[in-house]
């Protein structure tokens, strides 16, 4: 596939994955394919040990298929690029570095002037909501403030793509909705391409445009879904329920519980 407007920015085909340690009979990924297009939001769901980190790794160009392809933009990923963002559910933040020079960080391998670097990374600390916390440290900041810091940073190097491997994961509730908000309105004004991995159901209904289910052993995607309500989401309309009942017949939640039989 050649590079063009028209090819997906994300193009995963046929790919497998088998670590040295892993039994050739079940590899951690198995025919996996997916394309995502530019500006989507895309959610990848499944349980523990499904393998979803292992396709962002792969996407991101931090592992190489054992067989098929992965390419962005047409071209073949074969390492890291400045494409695409990780993001990461620890933060990722340095503890020796102010707010500001933490999101300033992200920006060096770009050929930048500091002035414009310090504007930049001022300019996305505002979108977040922390222009007076930029000389904090992050042992001063909540766990909301430190995942917006590095959602500004992420932001601030306008990568096409940014992959999120469980970001909101270690928030509580009120934090996490919060930030998908906030998540949702910087993409849209920004116009980037995301790729969550998350094991929670409301959350990958609430923030995808498509979402696709794995089943694991190996980890292979039972399903792919088009959310198709707008955004902002209701997460008690019966739209959402729908969706949710969906993934629950996926995942076999709602098959009756089996009661033991016992002989007294
Ligand atoms: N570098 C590696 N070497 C060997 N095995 C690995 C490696 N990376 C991942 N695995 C294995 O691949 C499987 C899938 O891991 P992965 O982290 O992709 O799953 P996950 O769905 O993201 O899980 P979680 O939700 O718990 O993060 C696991 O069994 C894991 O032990």
């Amino acid at each position: 596939m050649s590079s063009n407007t028209t090819s997906p920015l994300v193009y995963l085909h046929n790919v497998n994955k088998s670590f040295p340690a892993t039994k050739e009979e079940t590899p951690v990924l198995k025919n996996i394919s997916m394309q995502v297009n530019k500006g989507e939001f895309i959610s990848i769901l499944g349980q523990s040990g499904c393998g979803k980190s292992t396709i962002l790794n792969l996407i991101g160009g931090f592992e190489t298929p054992s067989t098929g392809e992965v390419k962005i933009k047409g071209e073949k990923v074969e390492k890291p690029g400045r494409h695409c963002v990780m993001l990461f559910q620890e933060y990722g933040l340095f503890p020796w570095r102010s707010v500001l020079k933490n999101v300033e960080l992200g920006l060096e391998p770009l050929d930048l002037q500091p002035e414009e670097r310090r504007n930049r990374s001022l300019e996305y600390l505002k979108l977040v909501g922390l222009e007076h916390n930029t000389h904090q440290f992050p042992s001063e900041l909540s766990g909301g403030m430190k995942q917006r810091v590095a959602i500004a940073r992420a932001l601030a190097m306008k990568p096409e793509l940014i992959l999120m491997d469980e970001p909101f994961a270690a928030l509580d509730t009120f934090n996490r909705y919060y930030l998908q908000n906030e998540l949702l309105r910087l993409q849209e004004k920004e116009g980037t391409t995301i790729v969550l991995v998350t094991h929670d159901i409301d959350e990958a209904i609430y923030l995808s445009d498509r979402l696709f289910v794995m089943k694991p052993s190996p980890g292979m995607i039972s399903k792919e879904m088009t959310i198709q309500t707008s955004k902002p989401r209701d997460r008690s309309h019966s739209d959402f329920q729908h969706y949710r009942k969906k993934i629950f017949e996926e995942f076999q939640f709602n098959q009756p519980i089996h009661q033991p039989e016992f002989n007294i």
